[in-house]
């Protein structure tokens, strides 16, 4: 399968384009490389026969259309997103702008391609979003695919919208379209403003390890290589329309998690005191969520996924990754005059 990935040269997105390669898809990359992106993430594939990059911004409705008649896809995988929560607090329009419109510019290049070809069954446009647009739940109960929708922050508002706006694309045009919602993802390639690579960066400076308000605040979290191995799936066999709730079943509060971190890299690379000394509690985010949890058993049930990968494992996998990759991180951190932020997604 032909699939052109927006947003690939991301986190997430870079995980998925690795994959789809190494599955033998052919794989059109697009993605505008904002501060979030950087070209060593897709470093092992981009001289792959099977795989093309396009430098293109989602906003720009001429240069979707080139590319999807140029590249002829079979599918579009949507994960370019302004994505880090406390940057949504601090500037909503950029999300609105990419989230929102950009999705929107998107999917009318998509429905007009699908059309122009005869609107053939098996096209997909798989829209990859956040468990946030649930909001946030109390001590106990999990999301799925039939809870309500109740953003808390611009981000996840922003998130929200997108996923209606495909909803309505499949609705009104019929444009065969799936959509999944994950909890966080962690894992190589993160870039080092969210939570787990702060951590990991902080801890190995000597610096103070900031946690939210008293660290309460409870993840579902994921291996990354887990998600986009999910991701494959709802798109080459999740059912048009459909919806699927994705999650690793690992909850953890935020305290416990960095708690973890700090003592596998005790093992990993000792200092002179444990780095969980370092741990110091901020001023809590607005809005913060307490708690997300997912019930993911429509995706085991009708699609035979589930995590491979452990909380424990993943975290020493992470850390392996970080140790062995300096030159990645600190390049990033000083790129576009953009430092390391606080970050808990
Ligand atoms: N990180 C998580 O834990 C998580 C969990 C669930 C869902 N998601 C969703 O998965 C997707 C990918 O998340 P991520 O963490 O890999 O994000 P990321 O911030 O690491 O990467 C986003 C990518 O999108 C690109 N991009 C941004 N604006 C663009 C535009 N206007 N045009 C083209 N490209 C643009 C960036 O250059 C970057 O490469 C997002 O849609 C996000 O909402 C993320």
């Amino acid at each position: 399968m032909k699939i052109l990935v927006t947003g690939g040269v991301g986190f997430i997105g870079s995980a998925v384009v690795r994959l789809a390669i190494a599955r033998g898809h052919e794989v059109v990359n697009l993605d505008a490389l904002t501060y979030a992106a950087c070209l060593g993430n897709v470093a092992q594939v981009a001289g792959h026969p099977a795989y093309a990059f396009e430098h293109a911004d989602i906003r720009d409705a001429a240069a979707m259309t080139r590319i999807l008649t140029r590249h002829q896809p079979d599918a579009i995988m949507h994960l370019a997103a302004e994505t880090h929560v406390d940057r949504s607090i601090d500037s909503p329009g950029a999300f609105v702008d990419t989230n929102v419109t950009g999705t929107m510019v998107l999917l009318e290049a998509a429905r007009a391609y699908w059309q122009q070809r005869g609107r053939p069954e098996g096209f997909r446009f798989h829209h990859v979003s956040t468990d946030e647009v649930f909001g946030s739940l109390g001590p106990t109960g999990f999301f799925n695919e039939a809870t309500p929708y109740a953003p808390n922050s611009p981000y996840s508002a922003s998130k929200a919208a997108s996923d209606h706006l495909v909803r309505a694309w499949h609705a009104t045009y019929g444009l065969p379209v799936v959509l999944s919602n994950c909890s966080n993802n962690y894992g190589p390639f993160h870039f080092p403003e969210k939570l787990i690579p702060v951590v990991i960066l902080k801890a190995l400076a000597g610096e103070e390890i900031p946690i939210y308000g008293a660290g309460e605040n409870v993840r579902d979290w994921l291996y990354v290589e887990d998600h986009a191995e999910a991701l494959l799936a709802v798109l080459t066999r999740g059912a048009p329309g459909r919806t699927y709730a994705i999650g690793g079943n690992a909850e953890a509060r935020n305290i416990d998690l960095v708690r973890m971190i700090c003592s596998t890299l005790d093992g990993l690379r000792p200092a002179a005191a444990p780095y969980g000394d370092q741990i110091r509690f901020v001023t809590d985010r607005p809005g913060h969520d307490l708690r997300y949890a997912i019930d993911a058993t429509r995706i085991r049930e009708e699609l035979g996924w589930q995590p491979s990968v452990t909380l424990t494992e993943g975290i020493g996998r992470t850390l392996r990754w970080y140790l062995e990759n300096e030159d990645w991180w600190r390049a990033l951190q000083v790129r576009d005059g953009v430092g390391v932020r606080l970050g808990v997604a």
